[in-house]
Parts: C-alpha cells; sequence; structure tokens
C-alpha cells in the first residue's frame, strides 16, 4: 500500500539529523511549534516516558502543508524557542526538513528510515492531527513507515479516535498497555497515550500576544 515518494535528496549529504546509533529508539515530534508551550513539553515527555525512548527530536516544520504560513516565524527563530521546552540530553532540536527541502512529513520519515534503516523510530503527534491525518499527503504511506504515537489533548480524544484515519487503521491500533512495545512493531503500528492533558495552545498564545487593535485594524 506504500505510495511512490520522491527520493531525489535521500543521499543529500546537505541533511543533518541529529545523531543517532543503530537500535536506539527515537521519538520524531514534528511541529510547528509557532510558538512552543509547555502542553508541547508534557507530550514529549510522557512519550519519551512510555514509549522508553533513548532520544526525543523535536522536528521544527518549514510549513505545515494544511496551515497557512501567515506570522510564521523562520525555523531558527522557533527552534531557539523549542530549546527553552526541549530539556535534557535525550531530547534534540532540529530542522533538517528545510536542508531535505520538503514538510511533507511522508517524505521526511522516508529520508530517516532510509539513512538509518537499523534505527527504531516513531512518529509522535497530538489527537488534533490524527483527526486531520487523512488530510495529509500518503498518509497510509506514513502509517506503513514507522509506528504512530497519538498523544491525547483535551477536546480530540473521541473526534481523534472517530476520524477516517483511526477508523482505516483501527486493526493495527495496539493498546495503551502495550505502548513500550510499538516501537518494536513492525509497521503500521499505532497506539494513543493517555496522559496529564494541557489545553495550552499556540494559537491562545499567539492571541494573547497580538493586542485586539492590530487583528481588527
Ligand atoms: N496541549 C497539547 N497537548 C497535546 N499535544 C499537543 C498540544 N499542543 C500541541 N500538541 C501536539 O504537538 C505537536 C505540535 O503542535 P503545534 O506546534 O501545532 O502546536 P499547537 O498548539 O497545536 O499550534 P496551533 O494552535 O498553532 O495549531 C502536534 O502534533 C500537536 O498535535
Ligand atoms: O505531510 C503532510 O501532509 C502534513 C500535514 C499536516 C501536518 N504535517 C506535519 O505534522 C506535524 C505537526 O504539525 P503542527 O502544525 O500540528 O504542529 C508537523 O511536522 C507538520 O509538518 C504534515
Amino acid at each position: 500500500m506504500t505510495r511512490k515518494i520522491p527520493q531525489q535528496s535521500f543521499g543529500s549529504l546537505r541533511v543533518h539529523p541529529p545523531p543517532c546509533l543503530t537500535g536506539q529508539r527515537i521519538g520524531v515530534m514534528g511541529g510547528s511549534f509557532n510558538p512552543p508551550h509547555a502542553g508541547h513539553r508534557i507530550a514529549a515527555e510522557a512519550a519519551m516516558k512510555r514509549l522508553g525512548l533513548d532520544q526525543l527530536w523535536w522536528l521544527i516544520t518549514p510549513g505545515n502543508p494544511l496551515k497557512s504560513r501567515d506570522g510564521l516565524s523562520a525555523v531558527n527563530g522557533r527552534m531557539d524557542l523549542v530549546r527553552q521546552f526541549a530539556v535534557g540530553p535525550k531530547m534534540k532540536v532540529t530542522g533538517f526538513e528545510r536542508e531535505l527541502g520538503t514538510n511533507y512529513t511522508a517524505a521526511t520519515l522516508a529520508f530517516l528510515k532510509h539513512r538509518h534503516p537499523g534505527v527504531r523510530f516513531v512518529w509522535i503527534m497530538g489527537a488534533d492531527n490524527l483527526a486531520s491525518f487523512d488530510r495529509w499527503q500518503h498518509w497510509r504511506s506514513i502509517a506503513d513507515i514507522m509506528p504512530i504515537a497519538v498523544v491525547d489533548r483535551p477536546g480530540w480524544r473521541l473526534r481523534g479516535l472517530s476520524s477516517p484515519a483511526a477508523l482505516a487503521l483501527s486493526r493495527w491500533r495496539l493498546p495503551e498497555s502495550e505502548a513500550r512495545s510499538l516501537v518494536d512493531k513492525k509497521p503500521p503500528a499505532w497506539t494513543l497515550l493517555t496522559i496529564r492533558l494541557s489545553d495550552l495552545s499556540s494559537t491562545a498564545l499567539r492571541n494573547a500576544a497580538t493586542p485586539a487593535a492590530a487583528v481588527t485594524s
């Protein structure tokens, strides 16, 4: 079921994901992080613990393909802000999609598996993204490339679990009690992690930082 994904940049020496070792368990949490907030850190820490990860990469996107880029600050600036939340030696902040020349997750994950075939990667996203996953480019291929951990988010659990993608992938859903074995599963494989809920969002933070007069004028 894997769709064809462009591989022209796969050998590029200009693309530098964080260093990693064969056999390591690495979570990749892609995001706009415009700006990052404590909800992201709660999700990252919970995923690291529950999935038994050796590393967790905060992957700063050049721009979510489904979101407007209006008001999106540069990758470097967002990386600097994310470093304040990505605490501890196991968390890495990277913007390698920019060098790869893509903002499509299917291409990014195919690149990672090609570059590091012996690393056990897992894609991490919030339940809001599960709800819209069927609109992502090559979403079925993404599920074929690596396991997926979905982290709970207020108001999104049921919408995520009843979404077209969740229903299509339902037979490959792992009970949450088996989350630690997720990275060892042959994809498709996914689970939903119940985590400490945070209703923080970047949209709310951006709105709070923008005076009403500036929005309406
Ligand atoms: N409060 C939260 N709880 C759980 N997961 C979250 C939370 N906020 C964001 N995420 C997840 O973290 C990843 C990065 O999120 P993102 O940078 O888009 O933040 P956001 O708050 O959703 O932004 P925006 O409001 O601009 O859409 C996404 O997979 C998203 O689902
Ligand atoms: O590949 C896609 O079509 C696609 C569509 C929507 C979102 N994504 C990715 O999902 C990640 C989370 O995005 P966001 O904006 O919710 O933080 C980020 O890495 C995006 O590039 C990817």
